[in-house]
């Protein structure tokens, strides 16, 4: 029972990778916030994901908005207020990724790729931050980057500058924010397999490509990521703040 007793948000949590983290977290003992757009697939999911968590004697309840937006981590944080009392441990994981070339990439799809990846995750995080910092018993942050951080893709050039502010986030957090006791690292996937890339890896040759460019000779799966979250989330990892860790079967390291 990692997080035994403490209030976990997680945007983007009623499916993919934050679904994964979401019943981790759960299991681990926390009680648990589902952050999700409000879109009536979302509502459905969300409320399958309470169900299945509630069925193992876990807490959750979800709480509606686009994370796009400036307003949604204050009604996350308030949410988290009304139904568990804290705010302990705040995890960013909701964003998009439509594949596009650069040349003729259209405003309206960089905007809400940065809007939804990135300048929604900044003001959630300090909303987050500043009900930890008025707890005054410290916290936990974690950002869902990506090895896209750290290296290029042909097709997400709106996308690979988002990871990369998350991650950069995380770090200038760390300092802002350890005097409060609050840690803030970012977790960096590699290709896990979720609706985000599920028409890109419908290509036979795509996933193939993918698969054996994998030192550990497979993709990801969301519940690969949820053990990492679960950790730097948990008291284990006390020390550990303004840290990245790659979640990636090896990929990033693998030239040759
Ligand atoms: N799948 C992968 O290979 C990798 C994924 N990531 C990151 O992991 C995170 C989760 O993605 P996946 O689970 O893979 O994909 P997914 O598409 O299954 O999940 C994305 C989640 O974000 C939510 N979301 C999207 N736009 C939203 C909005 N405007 N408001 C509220 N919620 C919104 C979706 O509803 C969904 O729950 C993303 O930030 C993604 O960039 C990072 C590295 C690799
Ligand atoms: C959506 C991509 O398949 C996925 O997302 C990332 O962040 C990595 O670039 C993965 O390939």
């Amino acid at each position: 029972m990692l997080l035994k007793d403490k209030t976990v948000i997680i945007t983007g949590a009623s499916r993919g990778i934050g679904r994964a983290v979401a019943r981790e977290c759960a299991r681990q003992g926390g009680r648990v916030v589902i952050g999700h757009s409000g879109s009536a697939q979302g509502n459905q999911a969300a409320a399958a994901l309470i169900e299945d968590i509630r069925g193992f004697g876990g807490h959750a309840i979800d709480v509606p908005g686009d994370a796009a937006d400036p307003d949604t981590g204050g009604k996350l944080v308030a949410g988290a207020l009304e139904a568990f009392g804290s705010v302990d441990v705040f995890v960013n994981n909701a964003g998009i990724c439509p594949f596009h070339s650069f040349l003729d990439m259209p405003r309206e799809t960089y905007l809400k790729t940065v809007n939804t990846n990135l300048n929604g995750a900044y003001f959630a995080v300090q909303a987050a931050a500043n009900q930890m910092k008025d707890q005054g018993r410290g916290g936990a942050i974690i950002a869902i980057s990506s090895i896209s951080a750290l290296v290029g893709g042909g097709m997400q050039t709106h996308y690979t500058p988002t990871k990369a502010g998350l991650h950069s986030l995380m770090q200038s957090c760390a300092i802002a924010l350890g005097p409060y006791g609050i840690r803030c690292n970012s977790v960096l996937p590699g290709t896990i397999a979720t609706d985000i890339n599920k028409d890109d890896l419908a290509d036979p040759e795509k996933l193939a490509y993918m698969t054996q460019r994998t030192p550990l000779g497979r993709l990801g799966e969301p519940d690969d990521i949820a053990g990492p979250v679960v950790f730097l989330a948990s008291d284990m990892a006390r020390y550990v703040t303004g840290a990245s860790l790659l979640v990636d079967g090896g990929l990033y390291v693998n030239l040759q």
